[in-house]
């Protein structure tokens, strides 16, 4: 078990840089995970964790040990790949035992971790099964225990669960969170699944084209996202330019104008300083809510009703604002507020502490 330390990590391929002078903390026994979309450079971080890619700049340390220039096989790291990556030859027993008969434990050891590993990955009854004689899921439990049996520092794990079905996802989550935290070992999960970084990371860091957009916990990120990039990223997001002013509440309230409406908004903390000029309202759908048309009412937008989406939880609404861009409302069922069809006129609430960031 360590602490990952990358700081400052380039790394490029040809004259493509894919990781731009990158820097993260990972504690002692925590769970990270790296969400992008394809591309951002997921993969390469992980690989240049792993010591399978040499970085061109930057230095990476596990605790205080730098082991940047550590080759794999010395970096006592667990790694488990989407595609499970097992010996197709091997026992589920065989391909356990591997890393330990590599590392020359005694034989009755070997016997003893490796019957306890495939028992907590619930493979007791498998052991003397093919790869090919096995589900996923189970595939990816042997490649699981394989990784842990070998009580690594450093757990690192590359879409793991992309190539099992639904359900099984589902169940391979709970499996892998008692596992790794049974274990205390620190782990680093890539995903391009936000649902999934969000239901098992102790913190995310949302990579945007070889840089970290924003870290934080599954909480911050979805409910105060930098910028619109992350908002989008994470759940769903109305992203629309802003003229911004000056309010008289002072910073961090700003005062927006959206669809020929004054708004009163929160400046992100940057740019609370220079509230005047161009930027960009992030509104969660289910922030939102809907009234019929009134006078007076604070920070209401007018428009109609372009679509509305029933949805047994919730209802989706597309609402075309007048003179102004389409906006997304979700109402939740239990929400007694009056329901809305196509064509209806109706004022969309913009609660005052929905965030305007820098565009
Ligand atoms: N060995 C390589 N040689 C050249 N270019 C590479 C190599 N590995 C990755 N790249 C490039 O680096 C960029 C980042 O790739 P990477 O695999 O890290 O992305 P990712 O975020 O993991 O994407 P995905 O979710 O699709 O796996 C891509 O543009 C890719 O084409």
């Amino acid at each position: 078990m360590a602490s990952i330390t990358i700081d400052g990590i380039v790394k490029q391929f040809g004259g493509n840089t894919v990781l731009q002078n990158l820097s993260l903390h990972i504690p002692d026994g925590a769970f990270y995970t790296l969400l992008g979309p394809s591309g951002c450079g997921k993969t390469t971080l992980l690989r240049c964790i792993a010591g399978f890619y040499e970085p061109d700049a930057g230095r990476l340390l596990f605790d205080k040990d730098d082991v940047t220039r550590v080759s794999t096989h010395h970096r006592d790291i667990g790694m488990v790949f989407q595609d499970y990556a097992l010996f197709p030859d091997k026992t589920a027993f065989d391909n356990v035992a591997y890393g330990l008969r590599a590392r020359r434990v005694a034989k009755p050891e070997i016997s003893r971790r490796v019957t306890e590993a495939l028992d907590k990955v619930g493979l007791g009854a498998l052991a003397d099964r093919y790869p090919a004689q096995m589900s996923g899921g189970q595939r990816q439990r042997v490649a699981l225990a394989r990784a842990l049996v070998i009580r690594p520092r450093v757990l690192l794990m590359d879409e793991p669960l992309s190539n099992l079905d639904a359900k099984m996802r589902l169940q391979m989550r709970d499996v892998i969170l008692d596992l790794v935290r049974e274990a205390g070992i620190t782990t680093v999960f890539v995903t391009h699944d936000q649902e999934e970084a969000l239901a098992m990371s102790d913190r995310i860091a949302i990579m945007d084209r070889g840089r970290i957009a924003q870290l934080g916990t599954p909480e911050e990120l979805y409910g105060t996202p930098v910028n619109a990039y992350v908002a989008d990223f994470i759940g769903s997001a109305n992203v629309l330019q802003v003229k911004t002013s000056a309010s008289s509440e002072g910073a961090p309230h700003v005062r927006y104008e959206l669809a020929g409406h004054t708004l009163n908004g929160v400046a992100d903390a940057a740019d609370a300083a220079a509230p005047a000029g161009a930027g960009v309202l992030i509104a969660r759908p289910e922030d939102l809510s809907l009234m019929a048309p009134a006078p007076h009412v604070p920070n209401a937008v007018l428009g109609q009703v372009l679509r509305r989406q029933y949805l047994g939880f919730k209802t989706a609404y597309r609402i075309q604002l007048d003179s102004g861009p389409e906006i997304r409302v979700e109402l939740h069922a239990g929400n007694t507020v009056a329901d809305f069809h196509q064509g209806d006129r109706v004022q969309v609430l913009v609660p005052a502490d929905c965030r305007v960031v820098a565009a």
